[in-house]
């Protein structure tokens, strides 16, 4: 069994007479430790796709499993507590709440779970330190750049140490520099951590750092060559 695995998965949206059908009838297995890249034209359902594996939303036909957790299925506390275990989700804006520091930000996840202070300390440091922002524990958002603040929303998203990371679109407000160092960064949580990551990107020079990469478009999936990305 693949670590992900979607089978027959249907999701549409229905506004007035209007419907439309990201996902129609969609297969994918993603194994553990794939850094799995997903392209795909605006509106073509690429966050639709990262919210049924995070299981913040859930499809109308299949079954997306995950770790062997029927995503689709489980009742919704049951999927808050699995999701908080398991899926750490990065958006495209970091989104950090601008009273807390970089080190309250990363620790907000772990206000749900039963740790002392101490672990708290311990694995908001880790995180901290796995994206080379030790030093920056004090700083409000304000205070750091845009590729830093990412950085931030990174640990926060690794500090409940998550086997799944989806991040959508984890570049595409940042300049080209910073965006490299966001790219390494999650290739690194990859090879050195063992996570497994599912990005969605526009950009086919952060697809290039994918494992694999396919494009979404129509409802449905297709194996992409390195020669078709950069069109
Ligand atoms: N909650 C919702 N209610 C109604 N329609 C929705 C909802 N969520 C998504 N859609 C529609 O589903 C389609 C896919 O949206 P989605 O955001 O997944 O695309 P995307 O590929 O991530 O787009 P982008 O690259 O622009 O972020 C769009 O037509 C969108 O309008």
């Amino acid at each position: 069994m693949s670590f992900i695995e979607l089978r027959g998965v249907t999701r549409r949206f229905t506004k007035g007479e209007h419907t439309v059908t990201p996902l129609a009838d969609v297969d994918l297995d993603i194994e553990r430790n794939e850094f799995f890249v997903l392209l795909g034209p605006s509106g073509s359902g690429k966050t639709t796709l990262l919210n049924l594996l995070a299981g913040i939303d859930r499809p109308q036909a299949g079954t997306v499993s995950v770790d062997g957790f029927d995503v689709a299925k489980g009742s919704s506390g049951r999927l808050a507590r699995w999701r908080a275990r398991t899926v750490g989700y990065v958006f495209q804006r970091a989104s950090l709440v601008p009273v807390l520091t970089a080190y309250e930000n990363v620790e907000v996840p772990l206000w749900l779970q039963r740790l002392s202070r101490d672990e708290r300390h311990t694995r908001v440091s880790i995180a901290l330190e796995a994206v080379g922002l030790a030093d920056r524990a004090s700083h409000l958002p304000k205070q750091l750049s845009g590729g830093q603040e990412q950085r931030v929303a990174i640990a926060r998203a690794i500090v409940a140490d998550p086997d799944l990371v989806v991040a959508d679109e984890p570049t595409g407000s940042l300049d080209a520099e910073s965006a490299e160092g966001i790219l390494s960064l999650l290739r690194r949580l990859r090879e050195e951590r063992g996570k497994t990551i599912v990005m969605v990107t526009h950009d086919p020079h952060a697809a290039s750092y994918g494992t694999r990469i396919m494009r979404l478009d129509k409802g449905q999936l297709h194996e992409t060559q390195g020669q078709e990305v950069a069109s």
